[in-house]
């Protein structure tokens, strides 16, 4: 690999020692220097002439050097001019010769940036230095900002939207303790509004909101907060590109400003599932780095109209159930989940209807697979197609689409349900780490489609709890699940009901067995149970860079291991 030509070296000083500085165009190292071979010690006197040589690493061996650190310099957040005692810092001539290292060292600069704590956690990290002379400060912090503001993907001016109700009513105290001052250390400018009411964000993005001005929305909420931003933008785009969004066969115009994060909802699983964890702070730095996550879209019409968009779960049964019985309960906060979903597990609901879909049969991955959507994803790279222009070769063992008998091909499911449940991702979030669908993907252009069948209250508890387990929870006799680009359903009466309607027990049959659930759309109810859905590949696109493999989180920490 050619080295990266080096645009400053230094010896400076850290916290009372000396380190080798070195700064070339993708990372910034320090590196102590060993006592015995410091140009500079505890008396001190020449300390200027170390500024501006370039001096070669000392140590490179293992064992014979200090402490070092590496820092990419995508994920420098900023870096200032620190005031320090202004004593020895006059007009450049010194009065006097130094006595100790510090007063040797009279002007700083701090640089803020991102550090990987445990389980993918990011922390805003300072580290200062001090310079022997103003002039060198200032050109390490004049270069350092210059390799910022060349960093095009980053964010200038946001637009962000509170949920002061959201989770535990505490986004606002979120965004203004954790989020704001990361922001403006990160000269990050920002619009403000703190929603009055439902829908209120959805719709200022629809019609008000000044677009262009931005490089990006963030939202301070939860799924649902989520799915209103999401709303608003896709509506805004297709609107200013004269796309009719009632047609389901429509292909939807992609919205180009990107969406970031701040979880504070009582679910969050978009958050969690492309992040790796629900964290304000490591969200902010996200967005502050400028990542970019694409993500799949599905629409749901009902008779050729438009009824909504979602982007993680759409489920009829269980979780449309446990939606429904929730939304009173909303005073109880993100219990209500656990409260609801005790109380639907115990009525034990099925419901009958039928299931088309149109499978993915030409995509890389399958909903079985032991491989997981992670940062950089091979499969979402070629939005999950099989067949690339560049790589025809790659997938010679995958089926003969021609040959396929799916090849326009609805598959076609009658049956009683506990719950059908469409993953366009993997839901994956504090509840459940691995998901509904653990192998789904956030950006192939398809949808899991899980279907679980009437069981005894026994097997479908042991299902459930597969979701916190390591166990497969689709590898059970009444599970199976659909990689598909499309689905349908239509609900329709069971047979025993009818039988039950006729002799003229309607009341008990309704009362103990309802026909119909309802959808829990990204944690919205949907007014029909008849409904077709179609996913949209990479509509969106957030601020992050999905879930960090560990392995690799753990080299960029430590980047001189590379
Ligand atoms: C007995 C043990 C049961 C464990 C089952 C664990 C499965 C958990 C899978 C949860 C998948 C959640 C998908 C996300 C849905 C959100 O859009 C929605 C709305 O979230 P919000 O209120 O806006 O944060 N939340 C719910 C629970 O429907
Ligand atoms: N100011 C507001 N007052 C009442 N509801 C709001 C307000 N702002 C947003 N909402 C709605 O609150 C609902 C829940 O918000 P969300 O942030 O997802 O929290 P949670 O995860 O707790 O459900 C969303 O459907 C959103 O439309
Ligand atoms: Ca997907």
């Amino acid at each position: 690999m050619e080295k990266q030509p080096r645009l400053l070296a230094s010896q400076l000083l850290l916290k009372n020692r000396v380190f080798e500085v070195l700064l070339n165009r993708v990372i910034l190292t320090w590196k102590e220097i060993p006592a015995n071979k410091k140009r500079v010690s505890g008396s001190i006197h020449h300390p200027f002439k170390v500024g501006f040589c370039f001096p070669k690493f000392l140590h490179r061996g293992k064992g014979e050097s200090g402490t070092s650190h590496s820092v990419s310099v995508s994920e420098i957040l900023a870096v200032r001019e620190l005031d320090v005692d202004g004593g020895t810092k006059d007009d450049g001539r010194w009065q006097k010769m130094p006595q100790k290292l510090t007063e040797a060292y009279p002007y700083a600069f701090t640089v803020s940036y991102v550090e990987r704590v445990r389980q993918h956690r990011w922390r805003c990290s300072d580290v200062t230095f001090h310079c022997p002379e103003g002039a060198l400060c200032q050109q390490w912090v004049q270069t350092i900002r210059e390799q910022l503001a060349a960093l095009t993907s980053r964010p200038k001016h946001l637009l962000v939207y509170i949920n002061p109700y959201g989770g535990k009513q505490q986004g606002k105290r979120i965004y203004e303790q954790k989020v704001a001052p990361l922001f403006a250390c990160a000269s990050i400018s920002t619009d403000v509004i703190v929603t009055e009411h439902a829908n209120h964000a959805r719709d200022h993005l629809r019609t008000e909101a000044e677009l262009k001005q931005y490089d990006g929305v963030v939202c301070v909420g939860g799924d649902g907060m989520f799915s209103e931003i999401v709303h608003g933008l896709v509506f805004r785009a297709q609107k200013d590109n004269g796309v009719d969004q009632n047609s389901p066969e429509e292909k939807l115009v992609p919205c180009t400003l990107r969406i970031g994060i701040i979880p504070a909802g009582s679910t969050d699983c978009i958050c969690y599932a492309t992040v790796g964890i629900n964290d304000p702070v490591t969200s902010a730095l996200h967005i502050i780095v400028g990542d970019s996550q694409p993500m799949d879209v599905c629409s749901v019409h009902h008779n050729n109209t438009f009824l909504r968009y979602s982007v993680s779960l759409l489920g009829y049964g269980f979780y449309g159930d446990v939606l429904a019985d929730s939304v009173r309960k909303r005073w109880m906060g993100p219990a209500r989940y656990d409260f609801s979903g005790f109380k639907t597990f115990l009525t034990h609901h099925h419901y009958e209807g039928v299931v088309s879909f149109l499978p993915a049969t030409d995509t890389l991955g399958t909903p079985g697979d032991q491989t997981r959507c992670r940062a950089g994803c091979f499969i979402c790279q070629h939005d999950g197609q099989l067949y690339t222009e560049d790589s025809p070769e790659k997938c010679k063992t995958a089926p003969d689409v021609s040959d396929s008998e799916n090849e326009g091909g609805w598959g076609v499911i009658r049956g009683k349900f506990l719950a059908i449940n469409a993953a366009s991702m993997s839901c994956a979030c504090p509840r459940s780490p691995k998901g509904l669908s653990p192998a789904a993907h956030l950006a192939d252009g398809t949808t899991d489609l899980i279907l679980v069948r009437k069981c005894s209250r026994f097997n479908f508890l042991r299902h459930l709890l597969r979701h916190t387990s390591k166990d497969d929870q689709f590898d059970m006799t009444f599970v199976e699940v659909h990689r598909v680009r499309r689905f349908r359903f239509t609900p329709c009466q069971n047979d025993s009901e009818l039988d039950l309607r006729e002799n003229g027990k309607q009341l008990f049959s309704q009362i103990c067995h309802p026909a119909y659930s309802s959808w829990n759309c990204d944690g919205e109810i949907l007014p029909h149970a008849a409904i077709e859905v179609g996913v949209h590949c990479q509509l969106i696109k957030l601020f992050a860079r999905g879930i960090e493999e560990q392995s690799l989180f753990e080299d960029l920490a430590h980047p001189c291991a590379l």
